[in-house]
């Protein structure tokens, strides 16, 4: 922030007003308002933001703006609602305000034409940009798509999905009737699932994905409808300014007369499930008069109709009528379905009375039992078994003799008329989700390429008094936000990527912590509920306490007594608990929790509707989840629980959503009176927070939030600019002015297409530019030097390169030559080598042939003979040579012919070696005969002259 520049401080019901600081104090500012100059106040450091120049002006992508914060978003969303632009980006997200009247040709069938196959950000932010992205999307990347839409009640979400889902279905629909039913579908469920709030005066009292499924040509097959969290309670009670169902009013506005007679139908007071509500009708002026007097409750006629322009109970009736068989519902089906919604109405008017005797039981009041046939009729239930199920309940003994036993216990008045609510919210519930599962009857498909899923369902909510299902729409809308985290994330870092800015991951702070706190395996909230249900004696306190023993120092959880609101901190420690949501802390009140986690109808009303005589009502029961399974388990522990079964839908959602790619429009409610043109800043700015926008712009904030391309940033700063820069074109013109301002290299990215800023260095360096002309002229004297640097640095490089590049070539003339004389060489030798080597081998054979002379030499027989021989070998290994030398020959043959004389000559000299052998052996043995022939004559002599010796002796 900077001196002397306006600045947005909080105001309690504008959510910021512009100030001047005046003073700053250790924690604190001294803000000085801009509409109230004297009048001064403090505020927190931390809630003071900077403000854009110029307040008025506004971007369709909240990005754009210098400062991201939560102040400049409100500002940036109040302009444009002022001049009727509902819609605003926050990059890819769309913000949705609910106008609250009709804003001419915003839905138009040229609005719907203009958006088809725009990009995100080539047409004004629209609702219909974000069904065409979607669309598109799911054609390049083949890839299932889903738009969340969230908000608060009454803030515009379901307008929102009717007009993606109008959008989708007219301009990709295959213009059959398919198309026409998904969006027909819509007035049924309407009646049945939607109800006057003091939000919202159609307000959906359940959760809804909408698929459309296209097939492998992109065009609508098929719809279907998955429903999550009926508000039950509103079944049988509503405040004061709220009402039932509107089915309940329509019925008794538009049925004709005889329907009226069939069903005994009256005016809603005199209903008690309608008239502890307001009882009267929605209509125009000239639609209440015809309204028939008698069905009019004394409360309408006192006061006149409801007024909406949207909604008109006995028109409405008619064109439900029209839906119904336009989706293909024919008149039994009707009529079941009134039939049932009656039975409803009249099972609400059965009234108890204490029975005075010692068992303390109840019986219907007297004049409950007409009610009681007509209700009975109407569910075609048994009237005594009706009567006798409501005042008393079925027990099975568990212990001593006589196990298993069926007693009846009888009931207390009080019981008795929790057993008939009960009853109610079961029927209407079942009947509900047989709507549900009827409309997706209406829309069916074989196979589908894709779909395209809009999530409609209630946004974080926190009143004075939470409950339950605030409980499991706060948890829900954990999980969707961390959802939303990783989604949104994801598609920042994909952009950064897209742009080449080599950007580290940017973390965020993950929310598991606080859904495992609800949703953990025996330890989460849930589950440590469903073990208060299955407990012989469950109670509320209990329950509580076990919540806060289990989870003593867990971050998220606290004793309502922390609370900053006083109404929390007068609950005691064992009637609620506080958590601290994403978007806040939340106290709730647990009275009731472990009668809203329970699904189960006690034993005998849930044998007496699923034995009804009525096969509609059957079914109802056969068809819902207390199937066989569930029904056993309820028999046993009389429990089926709620939270569990939201928790499985919502896991399931969950990950359906993280397998299709996403959008989100987070739609805002800007009044609480339900007006046009009224913006309470404060009512606004908190639902921003909970849609988890300002945790989206503290994101960005870690990143690179600003963006700019770099034709804007050109357009933007050109009238300060000589001709001279602005003759360059757009990218090298912001060059110059960042390198020019020496702007930390840290804080700004060039991409490929724009420039992206380190949160607040948009506004340095826009703050640098529009500064004094002195400086503008010293900065355009940098940029001067900077541009003749950068071009000296230019001719450098140039003239750098085109030495680099003749030595380049130089060098590879050169290489070329070694190359071609290797090559050159490598080929000779491939052809020649192998003659050269023959010729060797065969020359060294030749030079061995000398010892054969030899040998020869020292023959002594045969001589002549072995002489010729070698002198042939010799010849032929002459031949050989001349032949390698003069002929081509292959490795192969010059080794054959080769191989061939080494065995000649092998052979030869083994046979000459031999012969020589053999004459010096002949020779040997000759001598011994000589030596044995001289031993012998010498013996002789040696005889003849002992012999004489002897004679002579002798003589
Ligand atoms: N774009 C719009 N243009 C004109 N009116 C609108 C628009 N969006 C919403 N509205 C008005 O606001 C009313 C409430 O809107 P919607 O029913 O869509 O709210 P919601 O967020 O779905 O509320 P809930 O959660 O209670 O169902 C509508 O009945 C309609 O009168």
């Amino acid at each position: 922030m900077e001196d002397g520049k306006p600045v947005w401080a909080p105001h309690p019901t504008d959510g910021f007003q512009l100030g001047m600081i005046v003073d700053i104090g250790a924690d604190a500012l001294t803000i000085e308002p801009l509409n109230q100059r004297g009048k001064t106040f403090l505020a927190p450091m931390n809630q003071v933001y900077p403000a854009e120049d110029d307040v008025n002006k506004h971007v369709d992508d909240n990005c754009c703006l210098m400062y991201l914060n939560e102040a400049t978003l409100l500002n940036n969303v109040r302009v444009r609602y002022n001049k009727d632009y509902i819609y605003t980006y926050v990059a890819n997200i769309l913000i949705a305000v609910n106008p609250y009247y009709d804003i001419p040709k915003l839905y138009g069938p040229e609005a719907i034409k203009s958006y088809q196959g725009k990009s995100l950000g080539t047409l004004p932010p629209h609702v219909y940009a974000i069904a065409d992205k979607a669309y598109r999307d799911m054609k390049v990347l083949k890839m299932s798509q889903s738009i969340i839409v969230s908000g608060e009640s009454g803030a515009g979400k379901t307008e929102n999905t009717k007009f993606v889902l109008r959008y989708l279905t007219t301009t990709y629909g295959s213009g059959q009737d398919i198309d026409e039913r998904i969006v027909e579908a819509n007035p049924l469920l309407e009646a049945f699932g939607n109800a006057k709030t003091v939000r919202n005066n159609n307000s959906s009292r359940f959760g809804k994905f909408v698929e459309i499924h296209f097939n492998d040509k992109n065009a609508v097959v098929g719809g279907f409808v998955s429903h999550y969290l009926l508000e039950k309670s509103r079944i049988c009670m509503q405040s004061n300014d709220e009402r039932n169902y509107h089915i309940f009013y329509r019925l008794c506005a538009g049925a004709s007369e005889d329907l009226k007679k069939k069903l005994h139908l009256d005016s809603p007071d005199s209903f008690r499930y309608l008239n502890r509500g307001c009882t009267r009708y929605f209509a125009s002026k000239d639609a209440d008069k015809q309204i028939m007097q008698n069905r009019k409750s004394p409360e309408h006629v006192k006061m006149g109709a409801l007024k909406d322009p949207l909604l008109d109970d006995q028109g409405d009736f008619n064109r439900m009528c029209v839906a119904m068989k336009k989706i293909g519902l024919n008149d039994t089906e009707k009529l079941d379905l009134f039939r049932v919604v009656a039975g409803v109405l009249h099972l609400g008017n059965i009234d108890f009375e204490e029975t005075g005797s010692s068992s303390g039981g109840c019986v219907l009041k007297n004049q409950s039992n007409q009610t009681l046939e007509c209700c009975a009729d109407l569910l075609g239930l048994d009237q005594d078994d009706l009567r006798v199920s409501l005042t008393t309940r079925v027990m099975l003994t568990t212990a001593g003799g006589a196990k298993g036993t069926v007693i009846k216990v009888p009931l207390k008045v009080e019981q008795a008329n929790n057993a008939r609510d009960a009853l109610a919210k079961a029927v209407y519930s079942r009947l509900f989700d047989h709507v549900v599962k009827r409309v997706n009857q209406c829309f069916p498909f074989e196979t589908s390429s894709n779909f395209i899923g809009v999530l409609d369902i209630a946004g974080f909510e926190y009143f004075e008094h939470n409950s339950f299902e605030q409980f499991c729409i706060n948890y829900c809308n954990e999980k969707l936000q961390q959802f939303f985290n990783e989604r949104i994330l994801k598609e920042e870092q994909e952009l950064y990527q897209r742009e080449g800015l080599g950007v580290n991951e940017v973390h965020y702070v993950d929310n598991q912590d606080c859904i495992d706190l609800v949703e953990a395996k025996l330890v989460g909230i849930l589950d440590i509920l469903d073990e208060e249900n299955r407990l012989p004696q469950p109670s509320d306190q209990h329950l509580t306490l076990a919540v806060h023993n289990k989870h003593k120092d867990h971050f998220r959880l606290t004793v309502p007594r922390k609370s900053k609101l006083a109404i929390h901190r007068n609950l005691r420690d064992d009637e609620g608990f506080m958590i601290r949501h994403f978007a806040g802390a939340v106290c709730y009140e647990t009275t009731r929790f472990v009668e809203k986690n329970n699904d189960a109808l006690h034993m005998s009303l849930e044998s007496l509707v699923c034995e009804s005589k009525d096969k509609f009502v059957r079914e109802l029961f056969e068809n819902s989840n207390t199937t066989k399974d569930s029904k056993q388990k309820a028999g046993k522990l009389g429990f089926i629980s709620v939270g569990n079964k939201f928790k499985t839908q919502l896991n399931l959602l969950l990950e359906k959503l993280r397998s299709t790619g996403s959008s989100f429009i987070r739609c805002v409610k800007p009044n609480l009176k339900m007006v046009s043109h009224q913006f309470e800043g404060a009512l606004i700015l908190s639902q921003l927070q909970c849609s988890g926008m300002v945790s989206v712009l503290d994101l960005m904030q870690g990143g690179f939030p600003s963006r700019a391309p770099f034709h804007e940033l050109y357009n933007m700063y050109k009238q300060y600019m000589p001709a001279k820069l602005t003759r360059l074109n757009p990218r090298l013109f912001c060059k110059a002015l960042f390198k020019a301002l020496g702007l930390n290299d840290h804080d700004f990215k060039f991409g490929l297409t724009r420039v992206f800023f380190r949160p607040g260095k948009f506004a340095e360096f826009d703050q640098i530019m529009k500064s004094d002309p002195d400086h503008l002229a010293e900065l355009l004297m940098k940029v001067n030097k900077w541009l003749l640097c950068s071009q000296w640095k230019k001719v450098q490089w140039c003239c750098l390169s085109v030495i680099k590049l003749r030595n380049k070539m130089s060098y590879r003339a050169l290489a070329c030559i070694k190359i071609q004389k290797t090559v050159r060489m490598w080929l000779c030798k491939k052809k020649h080598k192998p003659r050269i080597d023959g010729m060797v081998k065969v020359r060294n054979l030749k030079k061995h042939m000398e010892r054969f002379n030899e040998v020869v030499n020292g023959l002594k027989e045969g001589k002549q003979e072995m002489a010729k021989q070698v002198q042939e070998l010799a010849a032929s290994i002459d031949a050989l040579f001349a032949k390698i030398k003069t002929t081509i020959m292959t490795w192969k043959e010059i080794d054959t012919e080769y191989q061939r004389l080494v065995k000649c000559s092998e052979q030869l000299l083994s046979s000459m070696q031999k012969k020589k052998q053999e004459q010096e052996e002949s020779e040997r043995l000759k001598r011994i005969e000589e030596e044995m022939e001289k031993e012998r004559k010498r013996r002789e002599k040696e005889e003849q002259r002992r012999k004489q010796e002897e004679e002579d002796r002798r003589l």
